[in-house]
C-alpha cells in the first residue's frame, strides 16, 4: 500500500541554518495494516506522517502509494490523493462555527458532492459508525474531547478513504477516552479494511492496536517490526527506554539491583518471555517437576499485545550448571525464550 523509500526532509530554519528533520527513512506499510510509529518529542513523527499526504514536501527520496509516488502529483493529482487518504488531528481541527453534521457534511461538499440528500444519508451513516446518531445538532463546543474526536474520524472517513493518517489523535484525551477511541478505530480498520498509520509518543497506543511499529530517533528508523517483536525484546536504547516508562510492561524493565538486591542473589536470574498460546500452558510446572533446579519466582506478567497473549516472569534459578542448561534448553523446545541477566 505504501513504500517510503530513502526519504529525507530539511527545513530552514529562522536563523538561516538547514535542520534535517527526516534522514534515509525506508518503510513498508501493506493494506489493511495499523502501522505505529513513536518516538520522542521532536523525533520527526509528525514531520514523517505529513509527507504521507503530502502536507509536507520531502526534499529527496519517494512516497509510494499503491505504487504511484505521489512526490510527482500535480494539483488534479494531488487533490484526488487527499480523497484517498483522511486524517485525524490532536486537536480535532474542527469548524467551531458548524454543527457536528455540517463539520461531516462539509468534505462531502467540498468534493463536489451536489446531492443534498444524499449528503444527509451519509452523514447520518457516519454519525452512527462513530456512536453520535443523536449530536449531530450540536456544536463542537457542546462535545466532549472523545466526541470531538469521533467527529473528527467521522469526517475524516467520509470519502471513504483507503489510508487513514493519525496524528498524536489521542494525546489531548484522558485514558478511559483514549481506549475508547482506539477501539473505535480498531473497529473500522476491521469493519472497513482501512489502513492506518499513526503517530504517538506512547507505547500504550502501538501496544493496544498496531500491528507493526517503526521506533523513530532523531530523524531515523532505528527499529521496526511485529508490535510483539519489538515490546518484548527491544533492541534500540530508545526502543528500551520507552518500553521502561510503559506500566503494564514494568516486568521487561525490572532492574534486579533495585528490586532484589545483588548480595542476596544466589543462583542465575533469568528472564522468561512466552507469546501466544503456551502462554496458557502449564509448561514451565512441568519442566520444573522433573529437573534438579530450585525456581524462586520474582516477578510476573500475563497480559496481552493487541490480540496476542504474552507471558513475562522473572525468576531465580539454583542449581548445577548443567541442570540449569538443561531447563533453558527444555524452554527453548518449548518456544519459550529465555535471558539470563545476571
Ligand atoms: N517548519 C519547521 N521549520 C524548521 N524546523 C522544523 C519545522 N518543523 C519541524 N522542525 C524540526 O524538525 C524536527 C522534527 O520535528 P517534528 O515536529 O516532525 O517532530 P515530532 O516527533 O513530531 O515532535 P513532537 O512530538 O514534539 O510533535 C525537530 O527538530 C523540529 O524542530
Amino acid at each position: 500500500m505504501i513504500r517510503i523509500e530513502n526519504l529525507r526532509k530539511t527545513y530552514r530554519a529562522a536563523d538561516g541554518r538547514e535542520v534535517e528533520a527526516l534522514t534515509d527513512i525506508n518503510l513498508e506499510i501493506g493494506a489493511g495494516e495499523v502501522f505505529g510509529i513513536i518516538g520522542r518529542s521532536g523525533a520527526g513523527k509528525s514531520t514523517l506522517i505529513r509527507t504521507l499526504n503530502l502536507l509536507e514536501r520531502p526534499s529527496a527520496g519517494r512516497v509510494l502509494v499503491d505504487g504511484e509516488d505521489i512526490t510527482t502529483l500535480d494539483s488534479e493529482g494531488l487533490y484526488a490523493l487527499r480523497r484517498r487518504v483522511g486524517m485525524i488531528f490532536q486537536h480535532f481541527n474542527l469548524l467551531n462555527a458548524k454543527t457536528v453534521a455540517d463539520n461531516i457534511d462539509w468534505p462531502l461538499k467540498a468534493t463536489g458532492h451536489t446531492n443534498a440528500a444524499a449528503r444527509a444519508a451519509r452523514v447520518q451513516e457516519l454519525l452512527a459508525l462513530v456512536g453520535l446518531s443523536e449530536h449531530g445538532h450540536k456544536y463542537p463546543s457542546q462535545l466532549s474531547g472523545g466526541q470531538k474526536q469521533r467527529v473528527g474520524i467521522a469526517r475524516a472517513l467520509a470519502n471513504r478513504p483507503q489510508l487513514l493518517l493519525c496524528d498524536e489523535a489521542t494525546s489531548a484525551l484522558d485514558p478511559e477516552t483514549t481506549q475508547s477511541i482506539l477501539r473505535l478505530l480498531l473497529d473500522i480498520n476491521r469493519q472497513l479494511g482501512l489502513t492506518i498509520v499513526l503517530i504517538t509518543h506512547e507505547m500504550q497506543v502501538i501496544r493496544t492496536i498496531c500491528d507493526r511499529v517503526a521506533v523513530i530517533d532523531g530523524g531515523r528508523i532505528v527499529e521496526s517490526g511485529k508490535v510483539v517483536d519489538v515490546f518484548l525484546h527491544p533492541q534500540h536504547p530508545v526502543t528500551r527506554s520507552m518500553v521502561a516508562q510503559s506500566d503494564a510492561l514494568a516486568a521487561a524493565s525490572f532492574d534486579p539491583a533495585h528490586a532484589y538486591m545483588s548480595d542476596k542473589l544466589r543462583g542465575t536470574l533469568a528472564r522468561l518471555t512466552y507469546i501466544g498460546d503456551v502462554t496458557y500452558q502449564p509448561i514451565l510446572s512441568r519442566i520444573m517437576a522433573g529437573a534438579k533446579v530450585q525456581v524462586t519466582i520474582l516477578q510476573g506478567e500475563v497480559s496481552s499485545i493487541k490480540d496476542v497473549p504474552f507471558g513475562q516472569l522473572l525468576l531465580e534459578l539454583e542449581g548445577g550448571e548443567d541442570d540449569i542448561r538443561a531447563v533453558f534448553a527444555e524452554l527453548d523446545r518449548h518456544q519459550i525464550h529465555h535471558e539470563v541477566l545476571q
